[in-house]
């Protein structure tokens, strides 16, 4: 793991939370919105493009949405290496062994996806994360922040794609934001402050609010089939990637060991049957997130060995 500093690749190790001085500055993100009045980024068809991991929970609600708005045609992708390593996240061709559903970079032929940050702004300072959603046009990234990629993808294409299904409705909103806040927090990110715990205690105070949600969700889920209203809605869509990778890799590797979602009858349920949506199992790949969470942390898994966990693909 790494950064760009001042446009330089990093790496990690340099990095320490103790580290104060040059590397003591806020990360650049991007936050612009794409919209029929905005100055620049106007929806068009082919303009745009993501990067993303199907590993990473965060690029995977970008992917579904995508797929949920008919957006496969006028947004296109590339897909990184699982193994986020010394320099972060790669591109597959560099790989000896090609990992299926990964591609090259598309736009540049990167080697590395910092790259790709360098090119938006020569001196960046910025962690290099996904999902991204690049402006071909100007050569920029328009957003970097998953939460507003999705909203951006719920409304923007509208006109063009002619699906105007929305997944943020006016009269669920504030329900929805509730539900976000909660599971972001405990769960999405939760199962990071868990994993990455380097004291009993911040271990302790991030798995106990994890399993309160997660029963909260489960008494909830009675005689429902959505969080909110009758349909699917963004806080679904939210809860469903780390729902997918809890069992498979949370439970074990971050130690989330309290139960798997498959001893919760209604959240096996509620997965299972989401699992089922072509947008979400086109955009799912199991052998990408085992790859990339059993292998890319170090300090936790230095031996880098993969359980063998019965095929969640049979399962769902
Ligand atoms: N808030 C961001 C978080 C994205 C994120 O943390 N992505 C991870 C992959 S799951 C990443 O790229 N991490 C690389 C790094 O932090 O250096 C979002 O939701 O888009």
């Amino acid at each position: 793991m790494g950064k760009l500093v001042d446009g330089k690749w990093l790496e990690g190790s340099v990095i320490s939370s103790d580290d104060k001085g040059a590397f003591d500055r806020k990360p650049r993100t991007f936050r612009d919105v794409i919209s029929n009045d905005h100055a620049v980024y106007t929806p068009e068809s082919g303009r745009y493009h993501l990067y993303v991991s199907y590993a990473c929970p965060w690029a995977h609600r970008a992917l579904i949405y995508r797929e949920l708005k008919n957006l496969t045609d006028h947004i296109s992708v590339s897909v990184v290496h699982p193994d986020m390593l010394e320099k972060g996240w790669s591109f597959a061709r560099h790989f000896e062994t090609a990992i299926e559903g990964t591609t090259k970079d598309h736009l540049f032929d990167s080697t590395h996806l910092y790259e790709v940050y360098q090119k938006a702004q020569p001196d960046i300072s910025t962690s290099v994360t996904v999902p991204i959603l690049w402006d071909k046009k100007t050569n920029t990234i328009v957003n970097n922040e998953s939460s507003e990629i999705i909203r951006i993808l719920n409304i923007a294409f509208n006109e063009l794609t002619g699906n105007h299904d929305d997944y943020y409705p006016e009269e669920h909103q504030a329900d929805i934001d509730t539900w976000n806040e909660a599971i972001y927090e405990s769960l999405n990110n939760g199962v990071y402050r868990s994993g990455f715990a380097k004291t009993q205690a911040a271990y302790n105070s991030a798995v106990v609010p994890l399993f309160e949600t997660l029963d909260a969700i489960e008494a909830h889920l009675e005689n429902r089939e959505f969080l909110v209203g009758n349909t699917l809605t963004e806080a679904d869509i939210r809860l469903i990637p780390t729902l997918l990778r809890f069992d498979l890799v949370y439970y074990i590797h971050f130690k989330c060991s309290q139960k798997r979602i498959a001893d919760y009858p209604r959240l096996s349920r509620y997965t299972k049957k989401f699992y089922k949506l072509d947008a979400i199992k086109n955009t799912t790949n199991f052998e990408q997130i085992k790859r990339h969470y059993y292998f890319s942390h170090e300090d936790i898994n230095p031996h880098r060995i993969i359980p063998l966990i019965p095929s969640l693909n049979e399962e769902y």
